[in-house]
């Protein structure tokens, strides 16, 4: 044998026995979460037993990356233990997950990012219908789009919080690239159409308006909507990301036209129950103030006071009546802090109706 062959058989024969040690360690984990899920059915017999644990999943993550030795990424250590908790939970209990739809979408990508690929994950038409299979209890949680960083709020999402008993038990961020795609017939063929979602079309303002000016632009449902009809209409493209790209068969006509190479956008988990504190949490509120002078400042103040640092105030129309507004707020801390129940305390003194929709674990992933 070459030296090249003697030395690649000792390095292989040393991978199969750590892969055999990993996969002893990994059954080993795998038993321990069957026998936390026989604790929790033993503590809470004939009850909804909340198998999912949000707070617990960001603790592990953190320590993790905190304490990943290398050569591997902290994104990518955590990323294969991330799966491997979607494992562990799946034989606990395998997860519904609702998520605004159809398949191929970013919602989905962002699900699968928080969860993990062992979910069940079920795809829907609308976020409102999100919102209801969640409700319902026909599927444990639900993933919707709620900021991007290029074209702000989604106030669907927003809205959706005044009328509904959903708490929100996380968030997750995905960079969000878009890609012109066309099917391997229309590759060589003049584009007269692209679709996308109204959304993306957004994003891509500039690039379009540079690289394919004048050229129809027809507004769809969703990204994954756009790339299956470019995939069935010859001389039509779809602007879209990888999932739908590689889902419908399509091919880069132009990769990452998105105007800002920082696109990201914010996604929200919503389920039935409250989330314990991580360590590292964030709260959103709902607040709706009497329409009189400093009433904003009054709303604000007792953040300041309190040392809480908000990460975004948005305001929305109230759904009870004209000019009247409804605040929508997050901030740094949980529901449990001493600080964070003052501050809930003193806005609750002034304002009309304060509604918690949930405290948190800051996205890890
Ligand atoms: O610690 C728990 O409560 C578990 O159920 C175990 C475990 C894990 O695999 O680490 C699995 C699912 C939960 O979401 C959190 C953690």
């Amino acid at each position: 044998m070459t030296d090249e062959k003697t030395r690649l058989a000792e390095l292989r024969d040393q991978i199969d026995s750590i892969d055999q040690q990993i996969m002893d360690l990994i059954s080993a984990r795998a038993a321990c979460a069957q026998e936390v899920a026989n604790v929790k059915m033993a503590a809470n017999p004939g009850q909804d037993v909340f198998f999912y644990r949000p707070e617990r999943e960001a603790q592990v993550l953190r320590r993790i990356k905190e304490q990943n030795p290398g050569p591997l990424a902290d994104e990518e250590m955590a990323r294969l233990f991330r799966e491997i908790m979607s494992a562990c939970l799946a034989l606990e209990k395998p997860m519904h997950i609702a998520f605004l739809g159809p398949i191929g979408t970013f919602t989905q990508a962002a699900a699968l990012k928080h969860f993990g690929h062992s979910v069940i994950s079920v795809p829907l038409p609308a976020i409102d219908a999100v919102f209801r299979e969640v409700e319902s209890g026909a599927a444990h949680y639900g993933v919707v789009p709620v900021e991007n960083s290029t074209e702000g709020m989604i106030n669907h999402t927003l809205d959706m919080f005044m009328s509904s008993p959903l708490k929100i038990c996380g968030e997750v961020q995905l960079r969000i690239h878009h890609h012109l795609l066309v099917s391997p017939e229309s590759k060589d063929q003049e584009i007269t159409r692209i679709y996308s979602h109204q959304q993306s079309f957004a994003q891509c303002r500039q690039w379009l308006d540079t690289h394919r000016y004048g050229i129809e632009r027809v507004t769809v449902s969703s990204n994954a909507e756009a790339a299956r009809r470019a995939a069935e209409e010859p001389g039509t493209a779809a602007i879209a990301g990888d999932m739908a790209a590689e889902l419908y068969g399509l091919e880069k006509l132009a990769n990452c036209i998105e105007d800002r190479p920082d696109n990201t956008t914010r996604f929200l988990i919503i389920g039935r129950e409250e989330v314990s504190a991580s360590g590292h949490d964030k709260s959103s509120i709902l607040v709706s103030m009497r329409n009189k002078p400093g009433a904003l400042y009054q709303l604000l103040e007792p953040f300041h006071r309190h040392g809480i640092s908000l990460t975004r105030i948005e305001t929305r129309p109230s759904p009870s009546g004209t000019w009247a507004y409804v605040f929508y707020i997050d901030f740094e801390g949980h529901v449990e802090d001493e600080q964070v129940r003052k501050v809930l305390s003193d806005v609750d003194e002034e304002a009309v109706e304060l509604k918690k929709l949930g405290s948190y674990p800051i996205g890890v992933l």
